[in-house]
């Protein structure tokens, strides 16, 4: 777990060995008590230096041990005893130094980058903050103003920002670690006391207070209701106001409490959730370590509205070749222009030329000849889906991977009309697709294991995540969406507002209640397809019983509101009023009010009082109720996926670990007996009856979402 060595004749260096990312395991902390020990005892050594192998320095503490108890040596006296040690400890930090990792860097005497190397305090992205001195000794070292920005953002920083930040001392091309003994071998005699971070004063800036309100109110406003950022500034304001060893005790509160909060435990099952989505399988057996993906050098894009747009820049800003289709020459000319504005701009904040010889655009699909792969992001028709993957497939060579963009048509079917169903997958991008980070790669029957594996790593170069679904109408995140929207919809039949429910909702931590998420996006795009799939529409509302469609319950607030002209931000009316169109400052309408008003009396609905805690059962409970469908049914293949896909491509508030997470939290008993209770009060909406797998589960003893999948026993499994 750390090898021990002398070099030079007098160096001790020790190197932390637990790979992939030297994490401070219980063993790894052991061993590097022991080793500063013995670098401390033998004469013959006269410093010491730290690196880690294979190039990384250290990723930080070992986070699936703060699932359990604290076992092994707690980590701060072993990090106290290295800065109190008399002979002096270089650090030589390469690949990354994080969390624990920087805090165990902080402790050296000393610390020499490599020139990639990066650094951070991302203790906060995992709902804690960095509690083995990190929050006492950074802004001892750097100052207040830059060690609360870093300390609360969990940014990295590269090698150079650390130098001049007085990070580190010497930023290195060369071998780390060979440059470390060599300045070690320096710095043997000279005084350490100046060198030991803890016993710095605290650069004190004269409008402390005014800092750190600034500060509070910018993370309130970004993160509402999550707790870590605040106590981080906490412990700041301990570093500034008291001595280290008072601060260390703050630190340490501060940590108990986040530790005991649940926000804790959410935010490192997402952190978990992430990783273990991009470990895909098939029914076939194939996944994600025995398939071979292929590598994508050029692709086109279908279509250049407003998906097509963001996949061509994701596409060109990895270095990949792309040819984009429109349907006319002013659309082709226009969607050039946005394209290349938006690589331009996205260019120029990441401070890269942009990649413009990567573009070529075209009316002709006879030009996809040679190309590797196809994304289509033509309007979601299926007849004219269909004729262009039937076009597609006569013109692009026959190895060619077609994938498709829609967001809930039938991948299959569009596989069925090609001469290589195999090479068929679905590509289902989120919008702004240049700038979501969520991929569903959307798994056909008849998806070749090869197919999924370029969509899945396709995805990863585009700096997606990723997540393999099932092909099922809506697929994962669609799907589910449905039954959500549906909800907030009955409750302003019952007597909600648009603005009492976004209230609740953006209380419980999303960025945007869901009305004024629908403003943002759009009231017509829903409006479209709710009279695509013969739910709405003249000849539909003259033939169906008032607020009842297809046998269920039906609510036509949402197109009456857009037979109103009222799509939302973009004609600056909708659910809420706007100054102007494009405006984003959403005010309630008194329209609105009228129009709830007038409706509820025709259809003689008492309105009552609805509490927050309805609001949010009914919209939350039943969103994932349609998630424990989906992995009865097969279309994902873990609850980690779900919560993947809500936290990336619905921006579900990430303290509350995603929706599959949330309901474990609660309790599935608690689940399943309000939902009862809601279904036996609303027998007519299906959505709420709860789901087999949530009462097999509470039967079972409700265990924790990580074992969820050793009680799906799909009998169709379609991942
Ligand atoms: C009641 C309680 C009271 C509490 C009292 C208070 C006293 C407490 C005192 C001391 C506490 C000390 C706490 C501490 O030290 C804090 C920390 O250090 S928290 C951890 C901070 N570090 C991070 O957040 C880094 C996380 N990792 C990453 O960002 C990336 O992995 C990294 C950039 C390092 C590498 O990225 P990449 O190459 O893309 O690889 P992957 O991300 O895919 O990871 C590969 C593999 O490694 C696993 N892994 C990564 N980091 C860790 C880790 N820190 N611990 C465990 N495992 C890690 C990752 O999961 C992948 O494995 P899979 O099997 O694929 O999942
Ligand atoms: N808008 C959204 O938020 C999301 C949309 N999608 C899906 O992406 C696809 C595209 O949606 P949008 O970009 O929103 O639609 P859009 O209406 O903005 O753009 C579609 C574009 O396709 C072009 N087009 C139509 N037929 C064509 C043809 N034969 N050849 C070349 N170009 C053609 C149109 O001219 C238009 O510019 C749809 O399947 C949609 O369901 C998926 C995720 C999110």
């Amino acid at each position: 777990m750390a090898r021990y060595e002398l070099v030079k004749r007098s160096v001790a260096l020790i190197t932390l060995t637990n790979p992939p990312v030297n994490a401070l395991s219980s063993p790894v902390r052991h061993a590097i008590a022991k080793s500063m020990e013995r670098a401390l005892s033998d004469p013959k050594v006269t410093a010491v230096v730290i690196c880690g192998e294979n190039g990384r320095f250290c990723g930080g503490a070992d986070i699936r041990e703060f699932a359990g108890p604290l076992r092994g040596p707690p980590l701060i006296p072993v990090l106290d005893a290295i800065e109190a040690g008399r002979k002096p400890v270089v650090a030589a930090i390469e690949g990354v130094a994080l969390g624990g990792g920087f805090e165990l860097a902080l402790v050296c005497h000393y610390r020499i980058a490599h020139s990639k190397a990066r650094l951070g305090l991302p203790e906060v992205t995992l709902g804690i903050l960095p509690a083995a001195g990190g929050s006492q000794r950074l802004p001892r070292l750097i100052g207040i103003p830059a060690a609360l920005e870093l300390i609360t953002t969990g940014r990295h920083i590269s090698a150079q920002e650390a130098l001049k930040l007085g990070i580190v001392d010497q930023v290195t091309d060369q071998n780390a670690c060979e440059m470390a003994v060599e300045f070690a071998l320096k710095s043997v005699g000279k005084p350490l006391s100046s060198r030991r971070v803890s016993m710095l004063t605290t650069p004190c800036p004269p409008d402390l207070d005014a800092l750190l309100e600034a500060a509070t109110m910018q993370v309130k406003k970004k993160a509402r209701g999550v707790m870590a950022p605040l106590a981080c500034i906490q412990a700041v304001r301990a570093a500034a106001t008291m001595p280290f060893s008072k601060g260390m005790k703050r630190e340490s509160e501060l940590m108990t409490t986040l530790f005991n909060s649940g926000q804790a435990q959410a935010f490192q099952y997402c952190f978990f959730a992430q990783r273990t989505a991009g470990k895909w399988t098939l029914p076939s057996g194939a996944q994600w370590n025995n398939s071979k993906p292929r590598e994508i050098r050029s692709a086109a894009v279908i279509g250049l509205g407003t998906m097509g747009r963001g996949i061509v820049v994701s596409l060109a800003r990895v270095g990949i070749s792309v040819i984009a289709v429109e349907s006319e020459k002013k659309l082709l000319e226009n969607g050039r222009q946005m394209v290349i504005g938006m690589l331009e701009r996205d260019a120029k904040r990441r401070g890269v030329s942009a990649s413009l010889n990567l573009l070529n655009f075209t009316l002709s699909l006879q030009d996809l000849k040679d190309v590797d792969l196809v994304i289509e992001a033509v309007f979601e028709d299926m007849a004219l889906k269909k004729r262009v993957f039937q076009e597609l497939s006569k013109v692009c060579r026959p190895t060619t991977l077609l994938c498709t963009n829609t967001s809930g048509l039938d991948v299959d079917a569009l596989a069925g009309v090609t001469n290589r169903p195999h090479l068929v997958a679905g590509m289902h991008f989120f919008s702004p697709a240049h700038v979501m980070k969520l991929l569903e790669v959307v798994c056909g029957p008849r998806s070749s294991s090869e197919t999924i594996a370029t969509a899945m790593s396709l995805g990863k170069k585009m700096g997606k995540v990723s997540v393999a679904v099932g092909n099922c109408p809506g697929f994962v995140g669609n799907r589910m969406l449905k039954p959500y929207l549906d909800q907030a919809t009955f409750l302003l039949e019952e007597g909600a507002t648009p603005e009492q429910i976004d209230k609740a909702l953006e209380d419980f931590g999303f960025a945007m209640g869901v009305f004024r998420m629908s403003d943002l996006a759009g009231l017509d795009v829903g409006w479209r397809v709710r009279k695509e799939s013969g739910l709405t529409g003249p000849d539909v509302d003259s033939k169906n019983p008032p607020r009842r469609r297809q046998g269920h319950r039906y609510c036509p607030i949402p197109d009456m509101v857009c037979e109103q002209g009222r799509f939302g931000q973009k004609t600056g009316r909708g659910w809420y009023m706007y100054d102007k169109p494009g405006d984003t400052n959403a005010k309630p309408d008194p329209l609105i009010q009228n129009l709830l008003e007038t409706y509820r009396s025709r259809y003689g609905i008492q309105p009552r009082n609805i509490s927050d805690q309805e609001i949010i059962e009914r919209c939350l409970f039943v969103l994932a109720n349609e998630g424990f469908r989906i992995l009865e049914d097969g279309m994902a293949a873990r609850p980690e996926d779900i919560d993947v896909i809500y936290l990336f491509g619905y921006a579900f508030p990430r303290h509350r670990g995603g929706p599959m997470f949330y309901v474990s939290m609660v309790g599935l008993e608690r689940v399943l007996e309000r939902l009862e209770y809601y279904h036996q009060a609303h027998p007519d909406v299906p959505h709420l009856e709860p789901s087999a797998l949530l009462k097999k589960l509470v039967a079972c003893g409700s265990p924790p979402v990580q074992k969820w999948r050793e009680y799906i026993k799909t009998m169709h499994s379609h991942l």
